[in-house]
Parts: C-alpha cells; structure tokens; sequence
C-alpha cells in the first residue's frame, strides 16, 4: 500500500457555508422543537413516562444540575459502625482492585454480600430524595447500576482522579469517623469545591459532574458509593459494573 499525501487523502473536505447554515438552520429547529416538546409536558414527574423524565434531566442537566447536594445522617453512627465492623473483618482478598478498568476503587459489591441488607435501606431513603430533586418519579424510575462499599488507605490507593461516572447519578456516603484520616472529601470541578462529610452523611450528584475523591495523607477512609440509573436504561444494558470516564 502506498501512503497518500495530505491533499490526496480529503475524506470529508470543508463544509461549504451553504451546508453550514443549512446544519445550523437543522439544528437549531431541532432544539426548538425540543424545547416545545419538553414545555408541553406534565409539570408532574409522577405523571410523566420514565424515558421523558429521563429527556427533561438530560435537557437540564448542563445548565441546572451541575452542583452536588448533601443528605445528612443517611445513616446513623450506629448502623455506620456495623458497617465498619463488617468492612475490618473482609480479608485482603476480599477488596477488588479492578472492577472499574480506567478509574479503578479498592471496592467491595454490596449485591449478595454481607452488606446486602444496604440496598433496601438506601433505595428507601434515598432514592426518592434524589428523584425528587432531579425530576424522577419516586419509587418508579431510578435504580442502582452499581452499589459497593470502598477502602482508601493513605498507603495504598489514597483517592481517585478527576473524572465523571458512566451512568446518570450518583451518590457516596462517609462511613467511618472523619478523624481516621487526614485529607479526603469529594472535590467538584463546576463549584471548585470539596465536600467533606460527617460521618453517615451522604453526597449526591449528576453523575455528568467532573469530580474526584481527593488523597487521604493518613488512615482509611471508607466509602459507600452508588451509581444510579433509569430501571429501563439498565435493563436494556444488562447488569455489570460500569465505567468511570
Ligand atoms: O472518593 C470520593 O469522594 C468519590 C468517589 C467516586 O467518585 C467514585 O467512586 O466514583
Ligand atoms: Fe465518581
């Protein structure tokens, strides 16, 4: 095979300004029909499909939902604590270190484990939260993609880099006291801010946010983190870990 210079090799070549204005002209009639179609749904999520709740968080997501929240005390300090209990009693071998290929956690799946009792309580207190304030229906639409329990040692994996999570939200919640470790917290590029939890709070956000756990420089810190979705996106995509991008 032979190469071909640069002028030769012209797959696409330059859009004239006719083609330009006509793709601008198609767009912008596209987002306008959008815009018409979102104003003529119900006000109520509940009365809406899933797929459009889904649409209208995707329609808003860039320009209202780029700021995390906080839920205090998901969990109290005892039900934290047993978590923990549970947590030093895993061996080694127990942690996975590569469910997650690019950005991977030191990370326990809490489906079918010791820490399977978690899921019900969490879907109960807060998955209608997070529903209500992205415009979700309470108990219909949303579901976890991925729930797991996560180890960072200032010796070993100390926090995890920018990135955002391949589903639509997300949520992490402190499990252990705050002053076994130094540093830490969720670091959010949109606010330029860290938020660091008390023990049991819970932080949630669109997962579309460029975020990062910031290093731990002493201790461990430990994690509960849940990546949530439409029910009909993840039975469509099957069950499996997703990708943090
Ligand atoms: O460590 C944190 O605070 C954030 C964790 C996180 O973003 C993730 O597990 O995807
Ligand atoms: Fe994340």
């Amino acid at each position: 095979m032979t190469a071909l210079d640069d002028s030769e090799f012209d797959l696409f070549g330059e859009i004239t300004a006719e083609e330009k204005s006509a793709l601008q002209e198609r767009t912008q009639k596209f987002q306008h029909d959008q815009q018409c179609m979102i104003a003529s749904l119900d006000h109520d999520p509940r009365k809406r499909t899933m797929a459009e709740n889904r649409l209208i968080f995707h329609h808003k997501r860039h320009s209202q939902f780029t700021v995390p929240n906080r839920l205090r005390r998901l969990f109290s300090l005892e039900e934290c604590n047993r978590i923990l209990e549970g947590c030093k009693e895993m061996s080694c071998s127990d942690w996975n270190t590569a469910r997650h290929s690019a950005f991977a956690t030191t990370d326990i799946p809490i489906r079918n484990s010791r820490f399977d009792y978690l899921i019900d309580q969490v879907r109960d207190r807060l998955i209608p939260v997070m529903a209500n304030h992205y415009g979700f229906h309470p108990t219909r639409d949303l579901e976890f993609r991925d729930i797991f329990v996560v180890k960072y040692s200032a010796d070993a994996q100390a926090g995890l880099k920018l990135h955002t999570d391949g589903c639509l939200l997300s949520f992490n919640v402190l499990i252990n006291p705050k002053d076994e470790f130094d540093g830490g917290g969720t670091y959010f590029q949109p606010t330029d801010q860290t938020m660091a939890s008390e023990q049991g709070d819970c932080v949630f956000h669109g997962a579309h946010i460029m975020h990062r756990g910031v290093d731990i420089t002493r201790g461990q810190r430990y994690l509960l983190v849940g990546f949530v979705d439409t029910v009909d996106t993840i039975e469509k995509d099957g069950t499996g870990s997703i990708k943090r991008i």
